[in-house]
């Protein structure tokens, strides 16, 4: 039995690429993530009811990486929550929304909590208040609560994983950590130890730098955890 939870991305670029999108890619997906920054806001309500009845049998996460934290669509916190209010009505298990970036829309969102992935991304480093970080994102009582950070040194690697399993045993299962880039890769499979609850792994194009490939990932964590759950 796997613990680790695979989050697939499913990155469309254009409304006329969502037709040759074949579900069953997905189907060793625990959640399906619609990164829906790779499209503009108006193909997003487009596509969206298509996704959903497509992906109908999949846990889908719904997110919109914003440029502030390196994704693709520059957006003001007013059209932020619009797109999270519409795309609610679809009932999504998961959302994703930025705290430090558009932490506005965790109040205007507040009846959604329990589908409310709380991330935070810096392509730059691993902050030394990542820590601080974490706990006060905790204390918004959130599904999960995600970081996306970058090493510089392999000690950075392994603080984060030390952070992750300190910040599990402290505050409960559900933090999300990765270090990305090839110099993290390993904090991508290291959930068993660290407590971090979900990895994200790649069909054909990462979402992000260092993810795994889905066929790999899937046979790593099922070697590293198959006696321990
Ligand atoms: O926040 C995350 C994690 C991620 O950035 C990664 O490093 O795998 C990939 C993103 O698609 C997702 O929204």
């Amino acid at each position: 039995m796997r613990k680790t939870k695979i989050v697939v991305p499913l990155i469309i670029e254009n409304v006329s690429d969502f037709e040759a999108i074949s579900v069953s890619d997905y189907v060793s997906a625990d959640v399906v993530e619609w990164r829906a920054d790779f499209l503009s806001v108006d193909d997003i309500l487009i596509l969206a009811p298509k996704v959903f009845e497509k992906f109908k049998n999949n846990k889908i996460l719904f997110t919109i990486r914003t440029t502030s934290e390196g994704g693709n669509l520059k957006i003001s916190d007013k059209k932020y929550i619009q797109i999270l209010e519409e795309i609610l009505n679809f009932d999504p298990d998961y959302i994703d929304i930025e705290y430090f970036s558009h932490g506005r829309a965790l109040s205007a969102l507040t009846d959604f909590r329990q589908k409310i992935v709380l991330s935070y991304h810096n392509f730059d480093e691993i902050p030394t208040d990542l820590t601080t970080r974490l706990i006060k994102m905790h204390g918004e009582e959130t599904a999960f609560v995600k970081a996306a950070v970058m090493p510089e040194h392999e000690c950075d690697v392994l603080d984060l994983l030390q952070i992750t399993r300190d910040l599990t045993l402290e505050y409960g299962e559900n933090f999300i950590t990765m270090a990305m880039g090839d110099l993290g890769r390993i904090s991508r499979i290291s959930g068993y130890l660290t407590g971090s609850c979900w990895t994200f792994a790649s069909l054909e194009k990462a979402s992000a730098p260092g993810q795994i490939r889905l066929a790999e990932a899937e046979k790593i964590l099922n070697l590293l955890e198959e006696n321990l759950f």
